[in-house]
């Protein structure tokens, strides 16, 4: 744990790499506030140059929550810091309420971010934060092992890692959590010392939440050694995580190639690496990058498709995707079944969590769909090493720009590159990729064309 001292700033963000400035999220509670003052601090002494904003989001679900946000404003100015405050104006679902607070919230302080040319945000999360987080999930795991569902080896060296010191948000903004190591005790006595105050937000209190209900349980005697035993933990998870994903992206570096767009042949060597659990962390995350899907199939469901491979020929489905085993290889492709019905093509959407399509300009009356059976039937393919049916599938799951019912560029279409861009998106990480899983997303991003990562925020590039 590291020690509160005045000067300890240095050893909580020296490491961070603040070159493209950085945005500090700032609700108003105490750890927020000691993340603003903390960071000014350093940065004035060692890197002033660096652009500093502060942004406080309204989640205008409370009568003061703006009032909230105008104290932070006036804080910022006296330590001339710039500050924005941007509020939640969608609607609020009735469930989930949570998670999509938390969703909005990122997205709009990513969005400042951006605005602002700046590729970094800091959070105020703390060790006890991270305890909660890994407890709760421990808490959920135990549940479902006890109703007979999959119990720790569901998550196992995933969910009880926690928070990641680094998450990428977007594939281009990073989120860093530089007092994961601080108990929030020692950043309350930061600011008394400083004589700053912050606000309590009674949701933190409210035991209707999860998170309140656990916070709670660890007020009593035995809390802190529950705390100190759940950080243990979460390192030691964090670190098997990176390990895993470690061998699945050495995994998928050596047996992993893409014949065509939207087709994966994985070598059978997979089937027999002698590393089944990293071979089946590359079969999940490839299997919800083929399907276009945010959540990696479940561990169990991963490990008995690998144990029915293992024993021979088959053609199955997980997450969107067939998996086509047979003598030519193991591939995987997108199923037919559910693809997008067509729409309007208009700016850049991501399609079918699969495809970042850009158009490059207003492309008139053109829809977005499916290439189609029909269509990739009447195109000459190679008659390679890849079966020419595995070929022309993946094919009709690619999307393609239509005019009426003609395809004025099919995806291996030159003419269709001109109207847009269809660029692939490793679907499991686009939205939140945690820095214990650069490894496989690198990997995966190589892979299939997307775009590469920007660099880890992290001084000498080491995130993990
Ligand atoms: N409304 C908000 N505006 C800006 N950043 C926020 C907001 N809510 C949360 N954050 C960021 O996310 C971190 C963790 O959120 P959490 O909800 O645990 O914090 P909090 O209890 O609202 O406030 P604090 O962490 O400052 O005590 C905060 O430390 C802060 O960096």
């Amino acid at each position: 744990m590291l020690d509160i001292e005045p000067d300890f700033s240095t050893n909580l963000f020296s490491h961070i790499d603040f070159t493209s400035g950085a945005v500090a999220a700032v609700s108003g509670g105490s750890d927020s506030t000691a993340l603003l003052l903390l960071l000014k601090q350093h940065l004035d002494r060692v890197a002033p140059a660096t652009k500093l904003l502060a942004v406080t989001i309204d989640h205008d679900l409370r009568p003061g929550s703006a009032a909230e946000a105008q104290a932070v404003a006036r804080l910022c100015a006296t330590y001339a810091i710039p500050h924005r405050i941007l509020t939640w104006s969608g609607r609020k679902p009735s469930a989930g309420l949570p998670a999509a607070a938390r969703e909005a919230r990122y997205r709009l302080l990513a969005e400042a971010a951006r605005a602002e040319g700046i590729g970094l945000i800091l959070t105020g999360h703390t060790a006890d934060d991270q305890a909660e987080t890994v407890l709760m999930r421990q808490a959920r795991e135990e549940g479902l092992a006890r109703d007979g569902g999959q119990g720790p080896a569901d998550t196992a060296g995933r969910g009880l890692a926690g928070m990641a010191p680094a998450t990428l948000y977007d594939w281009r903004t990073w989120i860093v959590r530089p007092f994961l190591g601080v108990r929030r005790a020692a950043l309350r006595d930061v600011l008394r010392r400083r004589r700053v105050g912050w606000a309590d937000d009674p949701t933190n209190a409210n035991e209707a939440f999860e998170r309140p209900r656990m916070r709670a349980t660890l007020a009593d005697g035995n809390g802190a050694q529950r705390i100190d035993d759940a950080l243990a933990l979460a390192a030691r998870e964090g670190g098997a995580r990176t390990r895993l994903g470690l061998g699945a992206a050495d995994l998928i570096g050596d047996l992993a190639t893409q014949p065509a767009a939207g087709l994966i042949r994985l070598d059978p060597g997979l089937l027999k690496a002698g590393e089944d659990r990293a071979a089946v962390y590359a079969l999940r995350i490839l299997l919800a990058t083929t399907g276009g899907v945010a959540f990696l199939p479940d561990q169990a469901r991963g490990e008995a498709l690998f144990d029915r491979l293992k024993a021979g020929f088959l053609c199955a489905t997980l997450s969107r995707t067939v998996v086509d085993y047979r003598r030519a290889g193991l591939f995987l492709r997108r199923e037919a079944r559910g693809l997008p019905a067509a729409a309007a093509a208009t700016g850049s959407v991501v399609w079918d969590g699969r495809r970042r399509i850009t158009l490059n300009d207003s492309g008139g009356a053109l829809l977005i769909a499916p290439f189609g059976a029909a269509a990739a039937k009447r195109l000459a393919v190679s008659k390679g090493e890849t079966p020419p049916s595995l070929l022309r599938a993946a094919l009709a799951a690619e999307p393609a720009l239509w005019q009426a019912d003609k395809c004025p560029g099919s995806p291996r279409d030159g003419r269709a590159l001109t109207v847009a861009e269809a660029r692939p998106v490793v679907a499991p990480f686009a939205r939140f990729l945690p820095s214990f899983d650069l490894a496989p997303a690198r990997a995966v991003a190589g892979l299939i064309g997307a775009a590469p990562l920007p660099a880890p925020p992290f001084r000498g590039h080491s995130a993990g």
